[in-house]
């Protein structure tokens, strides 16, 4: 889907031979040094002909926190991150690394990584030549740490990368990412084609890698369910728009659903904006934002807090 498209060596390779990035030598971070720390998406707008994939967005990913960019298909994830990375030009705005836009700093670059939903490995590279090479490109990449990840997935080193099935290229992109010393770890869509085994190690080896330093992770995705415990910050992007931006926890607390018999239901939503009414035999569902209206409440109905999947689901549906 880019436009510019660069291989999983990365968006910095033509740039690392004549720079030294202060940025890379930093593995201590105090509370104070993380301070104002985040990638900004600045007023992001980008077209492609007559497509609108992002339109003025604005977002903020801390340092050290898990977000997860939901959105549906086409809604624009991809096109966000690949800007991020460089790989696609901005038809308006920028990204801030650490308050430097990434355009014009090559430190500010070299602290981002992302990997793609796209076919960026050249086909005809073994796998272990690219861990040679994903050395060569990147400072503070962990070969022995590659290996052992490749292994753990069953990764065949000896595989040439265009030979790998869907799953094992994604895993193939996740082994380098998670080999990276990066500070901003963008990961699109990172579990297509896994298989439940493998996303539950992908999930592990993730977590563990970030207790182990604490570094800024971007889930892409549409499987909220499979992410919703492990990110801190949720940001939902529908149609290249920012619908909301908010901690999960907040997102959960800012809607519920009300269910019971469905004369009840309505009852309870005349005169409230609902999101949905799902109605099945008699019975109905609502889920709204806010808190339950106390007043409207009888012994009838049921509330519950809404998930972060029904929320996203609820906010981005449109009318199928
Ligand atoms: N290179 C391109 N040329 C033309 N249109 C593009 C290009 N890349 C993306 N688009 C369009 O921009 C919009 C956003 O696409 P994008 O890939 O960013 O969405 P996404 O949220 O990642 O979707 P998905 O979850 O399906 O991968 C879509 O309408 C898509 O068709």
């Amino acid at each position: 889907m880019s436009d510019v498209s660069f291989s999983v060596l990365g968006a910095h390779a033509g740039r690392e031979s004549n720079s030294v990035c202060a940025a890379s030598a930093q593995p201590v971070k105090t509370p104070d040094a993380t301070a104002d720390r985040c990638l900004r998406a600045d007023h992001l707008t980008k077209r492609f002909g007559k497509t609108m994939a992002l339109d003025d967005v604005s977002l903020s990913f801390e340092y050290g926190t898990i977000h997860a960019l939901l959105g549906r298909n086409g809604a624009g994830k991809t096109t966000l991150l690949g800007i991020a990375a460089n790989r696609l030009v901005p038809t308006e705005g920028r990204i801030l690394v650490d308050g430097e836009p990434v355009t014009d700093d090559p430190c500010a670059l070299s602290k981002v990584f992302c990997t793609s939903d796209v076919q960026t490995i050249p086909g005809s590279m073994y796998v272990d030549d690219l861990v040679g090479w994903m050395g060569r490109f990147h400072e503070g990449f962990d070969a022995k740490r590659a290996v052992r990840l490749a292994k753990a997935f069953d990764l065949d080193l000896k595989a040439k990368t265009g030979a790998l099935s869907t799953g094992y290229r994604t895993i193939c992109q996740l082994v380098m990412a998670l080999s990276l010393d990066a500070d901003y770890l963008l990961l699109d869509e990172p579990v297509l084609g896994l298989d439940a085994a493998h996303r539950e190690l992908f999930y592990r080896l993730l977590m563990e890698d970030y207790l182990a330093r604490q570094r800024t992770v971007v889930i892409a995705t549409h499987l909220i369910e499979e992410v919703a415990t492990l990110v801190e910050h949720v940001a939902i992007i529908d149609e290249g728009r920012v619908l909301m931006a908010a901690s999960a926890d907040e997102l959960r607390a800012s809607g519920y659903s009300v269910s019971g018999r469905a004369d009840d239901v309505r009852a309870y939503c005349k005169g409230l904006d609902a999101l949905s009414v799902d109605e099945l035999g008699g019975v109905a569902v609502a889920y709204l934002l806010g808190k339950p209206d106390a007043a409207r409440l009888t012994d009838r109905l049921d509330t519950a807090p809404i998930s972060l999947q029904k929320l996203f689901v609820k906010l981005t549906e449109k009318g199928e």
